[in-house]
């Protein structure tokens, strides 16, 4: 495992915290955009509401011809009979047969991770005395390395609560009737050992668009720690898992991956790190503001405490008087108006003795955070759009971030410092909606996405922009979910131009549009490249959509 590590420019050390454990550290400099190291599943499965979706063995998704169903267990798809003989040999033979009566789906879901490790642990220990190869390169994963680290892995086997101890113990013994099982040697008690490993090593395996459609056991991947402001974030390519680096990582930094979702509260994320990890996160988000430094932490005193389990996000998401309150000022939003009103050469500013309303707070902040965040080191992409290519968008429509207005700092730290600040230094009315709290942005996210079904494309867009600063402010620059919502946005603001066009309304409105378009996939291009890879289905639809749009807009001189 070492010497795998060590060809992808990370290592392991030990951090002397038991609870801890290791920590994955760079041995040189990761830039963004990096792939840090691939993982090899040990063992995955599908998740039941999208069972039919995608493919049982490569995770791949299967549209046209649709995806072929197992005739035996009428359980499983697979994309062809490659994949279904892949699956076969592999483990389908032994577990192609009906769920078993009475048991819950998440126990169902271990039951069959169970056995599939577990066979893959028995055929390795039959061979695992003839001479193992090593390494030879980069993405040479072996089979050797992918067992060996799985044995390290922490189980926390006795810090788990009886009731788990239970069902494992439970869970255990149901799968040793089964004669395959029997047949591996392995005793209840290491069959119980890796379910405990499941539960705090184990990823949800993501499709494109970050829904969940599956677990894995990826033992490379499980070897990196948890931080809620992460540098790295774990990316998905059928069943095959990535590190990508999503700042630049320096020689002995730490590389760190999110394990719960950063847009929750932080008392939600602790209680979560806690009951599945047992561990106290001590990240920068985490730790409370003890210098002035820290800006991180105030992140969270903007999304609020109140909301300690997201149960009562979704609860406040039924809550149809708030829905309604919202979708009233989005219809009374004048996105031309404001847009002049906050023009980034005048200095708009909201009125700093009333509380800030969603409008507001929408159009003042996004000139702090598009497009500067993602290219405050990178001055030449802010000259003015003179010169526009007719091959690509090269440049942002906005000035050097020293001659906007407000003054946007040229450093990361100081545009998200100076924002926070300001969205603090506004009073709050508890009779207002306040815009940065996660209740309000569960509910215009939720808004943004029932707009776009219903085909509302200015509500969506408007909608969209808000959510675009509350993610600016929990997710680093370069986070994925950052990126696919500048697509998102790319496309709800086209969208809106075609529907402008059918409305014939204003020529100045189309204009913003068109400023958001370009703005927008710009932007998408940026972070996709970091975020998925150059290589991924998400930049191929990217560079499509900007080769239509710059088609459209020559068709229009
Ligand atoms: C997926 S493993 C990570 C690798 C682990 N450090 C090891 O040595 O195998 C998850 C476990 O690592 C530890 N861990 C991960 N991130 C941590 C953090 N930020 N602080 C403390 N412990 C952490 C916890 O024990 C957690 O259950």
């Amino acid at each position: 495992m070492d010497s795998y590590l060590k060809l992808n420019n990370i290592c392991l050390q030990d951090s002397n915290d038991i609870i801890k454990g290791r920590s994955i550290k760079a041995t040189a400099l990761l830039k963004k955009g990096t792939v840090v190291i691939t993982s090899q599943p040990l063992g995955t499965v599908a998740l039941p509401q999208t069972i039919n979706e995608y493919c049982n063995y490569c995770f791949r998704k299967q549209t046209s011809p649709s995806l072929q169903r197992c005739s035996q267990c009428k359980k499983a798809y697979f994309c062809d009979m490659s994949c279904f003989q892949n699956a076969w040999l592999s483990y389908h033979q032994f577990i192609c047969a009906k769920p078993t009566k009475n048991r819950e789906a998440a126990d169902e879901l271990d039951a069959e991770m169970l056995e599939k490790v577990a066979l893959n642990v028995s055929r390795y220990r039959k061979r695992s005395n003839k001479e193992q190869p090593q390494p030879k390169d980069k993405n040479d994963e072996t089979v050797n390395v992918t067992m060996e680290t799985f044995f390290t892995l922490m189980g926390h086997d006795d810090s788990q609560p009886k009731h788990v101890k239970e069902k494992f113990k439970q869970l255990a013994s149901e799968v040793l009737t089964k004669p395959f099982i029997q047949q591996t040697g392995l005793a209840s008690e290491e069959l119980i050992h890796y379910l405990n490993i499941f539960k705090s090593n184990n990823f949800a395996i993501d499709d494109k668009d970050m829904f969940a459609i599956g677990e894995g056991t990826y033992p490379i991947a499980a070897l990196f720690n948890h931080s809620c402001r992460p540098n790295a974030v774990v990316m998905f390519e059928g069943a095959y898992a990535s590190i990508h680096a999503i700042e630049d990582i320096e020689p002995g930094q730490e590389v760190t991956i999110s394990y719960v979702d950063s847009a929750h509260s932080r008392t939600y994320r602790q209680k979560a790190l806690r009951d599945k990890y047992f561990f106290d996160c001590q990240c920068v988000r985490c730790n409370d503001a003890s210098n002035d430094k820290n800006y991180f932490s105030l992140i969270d005193t903007l999304l609020g405490q109140e909301e300690n389990d997201w149960d009562r996000a979704q609860e406040l998401l039924q809550n149809q008087a708030k829905s309604d309150r919202i979708l009233q000022e989005v219809e009374e939003w004048d996105l031309l108006r404001m847009c002049k009103q906050y023009d980034r050469k005048s200095d708009g500013c909201p009125d700093p003795t009333k509380p800030l309303n969603i409008v507001n707070y929408t159009h003042y902040f996004i000139q702090f955070f598009a497009p500067y965040l993602l290219t405050w080191n990178q001055p030449e992409l802010h000259r003015n759009q003179t010169m526009a290519s007719t091959s690509s968008l090269n440049d942002f429509d906005d000035p050097l971030p020293s001659l906007a207005k407000p003054a946007v700092q040229s450093t990361y730290d100081s545009i998200m410092k100076t924002a926070i600040d300001k969205m603090l230094s506004y009073p709050t009315d508890s009779t207002n909606i306040i815009p940065y709290r996660l209740t309000t942005l569960s509910t215009c996210t939720r808004l943004f996405y029932d707009e776009m079904a219903n085909g509302n494309w200015m509500n969506s867009v408007k909608l969209g922009m808000y959510v675009l600063i509350q993610y600016c402010l929990i997710y680093p620059p370069y986070h994925p979910m950052l990126a696919q919502h500048f697509l998102m946005l790319a496309k709800a603001c086209w969208n809106s131009i075609i529907q402008s066009e059918l409305l014939q309304n204003e020529r100045q409105l189309e204009k913003v549009y068109q400023r958001g378009v370009r703005r927008w996939i710009m932007s998408s291009k940026e972070t996709i490249a970091v975020a998925f890879g150059k290589s991924s289905s998400l930049w191929r639809e990217t560079l499509e959509l900007e080769w239509i749009f710059l088609r459209e807009q020559k068709l229009k001189e």
